[in-house]
């Protein structure tokens, strides 16, 4: 993939422009930690940042977003339905409460952040339906941008598509090189959905990795940015978190070297490593 700066962008099935790398805030702390974070990120080039209202930083994230001053068309919001939150009514309810706590007027991306929660569990397909059709409403109402999906595997989005008016635009899954999820890429590509990466770096579980560690001495980068790097080779788009400035501005200097198919290969190859995407069926939550 030729990508060259943080402003390049993926174009979603719906003709909505995406940056290609997205901030991510899981566990970055509400608060003067995540306000911080995301004001570093913004000067660092970053214009797209991944919240939940399950993280818990959705307040943090608007404020830092307001104190930036940059202009809200220039900026990529994505938050996502929490598991207690699905059904109709209750989908509406959270979806304004997102758009109150970020202090938004309107959302870029909203996503069903599970597919099967525990308290759905014999009626998920169901209850996917409804909340589908409360972000569809949002849609036409101003409200959202784009919405997708997030941990869907394909019988939850043949279900999906059953009764959806509005075709998801992405499927937001763990992608790294631990687990390349291959049958749920073929998917999504299929159905024309953008896989974004979450935990790209593994949780950090991938950066002390012998394998990537060699790679990144190759190349004279760091196994951060060669895990980044390696996302968007793939096509994916990679959700890097961090709270500490320096990382924060290293993990999107990823244009200035290339990996080739032997790396590609043999990070590919290191299924497993740290560790395997949760089975949305049978995830406790
Ligand atoms: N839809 C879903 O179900 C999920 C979505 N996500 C999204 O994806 C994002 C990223 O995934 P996440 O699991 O958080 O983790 P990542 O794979 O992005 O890894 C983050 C970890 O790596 C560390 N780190 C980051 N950059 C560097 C660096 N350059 N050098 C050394 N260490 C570094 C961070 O430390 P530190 O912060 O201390 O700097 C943190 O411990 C989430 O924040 C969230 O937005 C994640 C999980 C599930
Ligand atoms: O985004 C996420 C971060 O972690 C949570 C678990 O604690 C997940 O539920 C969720 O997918």
């Amino acid at each position: 993939m030729n990508f060259h700066s943080i402003e390049d962008t993926y174009t979603l099935n719906n003709g909505v422009e995406i940056p290609i790398i997205g901030f991510g805030t899981w566990q970055t702390p509400d608060g003067d930690i995540a306000k911080h974070a995301v004001e570093v990120a913004l000067n660092a080039g970053y214009r797209h940042i991944d919240t939940a209202a399950a993280y818990g930083n959705e307040k943090s994230v608007g404020q830092a977003i307001k104190k930036s001053g940059i202009n809200r068309h220039d900026l990529f919001i994505t938050t996502k339905l929490w598991n207690a939150d699905h059904g109709y009514q209750s989908t509406k309810a959270a979806i304004d409460r997102s758009l109150q706590n970020l202090k938004v007027d309107y959302l870029d991306l909203y996503l069903i952040h599970w597919p099967n929660p525990v308290a759905m569990r014999d009626h998920w397909a169901e209850a996917n339906a409804e909340s589908w059709r409360a972000m569809e409403e949002a849609v036409q109402a101003g409200k959202i941008r784009a919405i997708g999906v997030s941990n869907f595997r394909k019988r939850h989005l043949d279900e999906l598509l059953k009764t959806a008016e509005i075709k998801p635009v992405v499927n937001q899954i763990m992608l790294n090189p631990s687990d390349l999820q291959s049958d749920v890429v073929k998917v999504n590509n299929k159905l024309g959905l953008l896989s974004e990466a979450y935990s790209p770096l593994g949780t950090g579980g991938l950066l002390g990795n012998e394998t990537v560690k060699e790679i990144a001495s190759e190349v004279g980068k760091s196994p951060a940015q060669v895990l980044i790097r390696w996302s968007l080779e793939h096509g994916f788009l990679p959700l890097p978190k961090s709270v500490h400035d320096k990382y924060i501005q290293a993990n999107v200097e990823v244009f200035d070297f290339n990996l080739n198919s032997e790396q590609m290969n043999k990070l590919d190859s290191l299924h497993g490593v740290s560790g395997l995407a949760t089975d949305p069926d049978t995830a406790n939550f």
